[in-house]
């Protein structure tokens, strides 16, 4: 088989004999030309991709066209009857040394070292896996419902900007590669979905600790309608600040009168540098 003759995604669900159940986060990408694509977001970039890290490999669909241009693939899968019928269809490349099934919740298990993630994600735990994955400081190309891909990606000032867009924007830049329609997946998901490509980069600014801005993020970010004065005064539980009040008399009053979803990660950043200074938390 060269590289062009992949593994065709119907095939590999009719010999898997599973038809995808929503339940289980279970929606095949059967799009041969969006499957061939998603590889390419990460090689554009680096073309030499070491170990690459699947989630939830499902049939393997994409899992054949990773071993294509990557040294080493970990494919994890929760599904033991799909976690079995990888190990089948896959032996030769594990025999070869050059794919693991890991069989398990992606959540839960033991994560290998790895250089790049590539996965068509069960979006069930879409921010709980994207928050495992972006500390490890690589390359990620992950497929997500559109509307997730799009917060996740936003600016200051857009209506889709929020916590998402700033935590997740700290650890990488973030892109919105690809939207992909629901026929290109069986069964279709009910709503879209988009490919996103984060790139790891120090941010620009600089944070007391990352816990102290990520939490005074999402607290600020629960009143979002609020001046971020009132904000910061009302979500002391949630931030852990002991006197709100101190770091709101500290801080600038232009900044204290704009509305979170304007306000720019620096200014977050220097917030909380400010909640240390004020000796607060
Ligand atoms: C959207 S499907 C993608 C399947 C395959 N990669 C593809 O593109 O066709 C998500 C896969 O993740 C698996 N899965 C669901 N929850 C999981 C979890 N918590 N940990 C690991 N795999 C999970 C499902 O069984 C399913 O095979």
């Amino acid at each position: 088989m060269d590289d062009t003759d992949f593994r065709d995604p119907d095939a590999l669900l009719a010999r898997a004999g599973v038809g995808g159940n929503p339940d289980r986060d279970q929606h095949f990408l059967v799009d041969d030309r969006v499957l061939d694509r998603v590889p390419t977001y990460a090689t554009e970039i680096d073309a030499d991709l070491g170990h690459v890290l699947e989630i939830g490999a499902g049939t393997g669909a994409l899992t054949d066209r990773l071993l294509a241009v990557a040294g080493h693939v970990t494919a994890v899968e929760r599904d033991p009857d799909l976690a079995a019928f990888l190990r089948e269809e896959f032996a030769a490349e594990i025999d070869a040394g050059r794919l693991t099934v890991l069989e398990g919740d992606a959540l839960a298990v033991e994560l290998p070292e790895f250089t790049a993630s590539i996965s068509n994600l069960p979006y069930g735990i879409s921010s709980e896996i994207t928050f495992r994955l972006l500390p490890h400081g690589v390359p990620l190309v992950l497929m997500f419902q559109r509307e997730f891909a799009e917060r996740m990606a936003a600016d200051p000032g857009t209506e889709e900007y929020g916590r998402l867009s700033v935590t997740a924007g700290h650890y990488a830049d973030i892109e919105v590669v690809e939207p992909v329609p629901e026929a290109a997946f069986r069964p279709p998901p009910a709503v879209e979905s988009a490919i996103v490509r984060t790139t790891p980069r120090e941010p620009a600014y600089e944070v007391p600790s990352d816990e102290v801005f990520m939490d005074l993020v999402k607290a600020i970010f629960t009143q979002r309608r609020k001046t971020m004065r009132n904000a910061i005064r009302n979500t002391g539980h949630i931030s852990g600040l002991d006197d709100p009040d101190a770091v709101v008399d500290a801080a600038a009053e232009d900044l204290m009168s704009k509305r979170a979803g304007d306000v720019t990660p620096a200014e977050f950043a220097k917030l909380a540098q400010l909640a240390v200074e004020v000796g607060d938390p």
